[in-house]
């Protein structure tokens, strides 16, 4: 048996698609475009192949793109003025502070200095809170996009039972309560967790988010699993140049689970097509008009 493989590129172009529809109508009925704005700060890896997918993506919606890179040594005020400035900017409808920032920055300070109503990411407590409660709130890019994917293969997800590896607030919390409103049975799984493996064997729907290139090997699987693999690693290559790895072992999960979503090309394109939509969706909200079709 060969797993039924998750086409993430497929599936986010039509999600694009749908996205750049809308944009269309809001555009045309409202003369509303949406605006995103990244801040990128100091030069973290795995957020550049983030900002390098979104700007040109968010350009081909028909919505505008604004980036702001600062240095790794910027002060705290400094960055949290910027936020402020984009805050009060009426063609900002969205605004996305790359994580993780370098150290001697507050985190936390930052996050709670974006406006809710623009929090894309749905870091903001008041997001992430109204998450927590099953109220409508912005929801994180890449939960959004592992649900979506998962929908891809099973129509329901209600009595499942899922576990997720990892419980960062940008991913694996957000992802958890995205499940228990689909009804899953969730485990969530860390770094002090015991029996990994045996932990992952009972599961129908496997998330994998811990940054570990790997880690999760095919015997680990229950036959016929749904294998959505979030994890990204840079490996270098003797070329000198980088591929990135998942946190499953692909090719020795290909011969046990039911469906998987290779890296790249699966949940890495959801995330940003998730924050298109998120950024439609708060530009829709803060001009009053009615929710968007998608
Ligand atoms: N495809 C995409 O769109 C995106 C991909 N990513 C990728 O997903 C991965 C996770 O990202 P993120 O959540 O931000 O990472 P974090 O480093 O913030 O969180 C990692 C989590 O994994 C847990 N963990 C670490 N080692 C182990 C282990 N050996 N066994 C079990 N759990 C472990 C940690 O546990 P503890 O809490 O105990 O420390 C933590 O909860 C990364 O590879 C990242 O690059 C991230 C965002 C988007
Ligand atoms: N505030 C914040 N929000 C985030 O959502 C966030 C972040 N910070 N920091 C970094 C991580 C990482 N992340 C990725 C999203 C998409 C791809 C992506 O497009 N991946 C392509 C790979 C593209 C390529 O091949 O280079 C794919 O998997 O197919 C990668 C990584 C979002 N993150
Ligand atoms: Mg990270």
């Amino acid at each position: 048996m060969t797993a039924e493989i998750i086409d993430g590129k497929v599936i986010a172009a039509e999600l694009r698609a749908r996205v750049a529809d809308e944009v269309a109508r809001v555009k045309r009925e409202h003369n509303l475009v949406p605006g995103l704005a990244v801040v990128l700060v100091g030069n973290d890896p795995a957020s550049e192949v983030y900002v390098r997918s979104k700007r040109t993506q968010t350009q081909a919606a028909g919505m505008t793109s604004f980036e702001h890179k600062l240095p790794a040594d910027v002060s705290q005020a400094d960055l949290l003025a910027l936020v402020a400035k984009l805050n009060r900017d009426p063609a900002v409808h969205g605004i996305l502070v790359q994580l993780p920032l370098p150290k001697g920055l507050n985190t936390e300070a930052v996050i709670n200095a974006i406006d809710p109503a623009k929090d894309v990411d749905g870091l903001h407590p008041n997001n992430a809170g109204r998450l927590a409660g099953g109220f409508e709130a912005l929801s994180p890019c890449t939960p959004l996009g592992c649900i979506i994917l998962t929908k891809s293969v099973h129509a329901s997800l209600e009595g499942m039972n899922a576990i997720v590896l990892g419980r960062s607030n940008l991913v694996g919390r957000p992802l958890v309560q995205l499940l228990l409103n689909e009804n899953a049975t969730v485990t969530i799984a860390h770094s002090r967790s015991r029996d990994l493996p045996d932990l992952v064997k009972r599961a129908d729907l496997v998330y994998a988010a811990v940054g570990k290139a790997e880690m999760v090997r095919g015997d680990w699987l229950k036959p016929g699993a749904t294998v959505i693999d979030i994890g990204i690693t840079r490996i270098p290559k003797e070329d000198g140049k980088t591929r990135l790895v998942g946190d499953v072992a692909y090719q020795e999960a290909l011969g046990v689970a039911g469906a998987i979503t290779p890296v790249p090309g699966g949940v890495g394109q959801m995330t940003v097509a998730c924050l298109l939509v998120n950024t439609l969706r708060a530009a829709c909200a803060i001009a009053g008009l009615p929710k968007p079709a998608v």
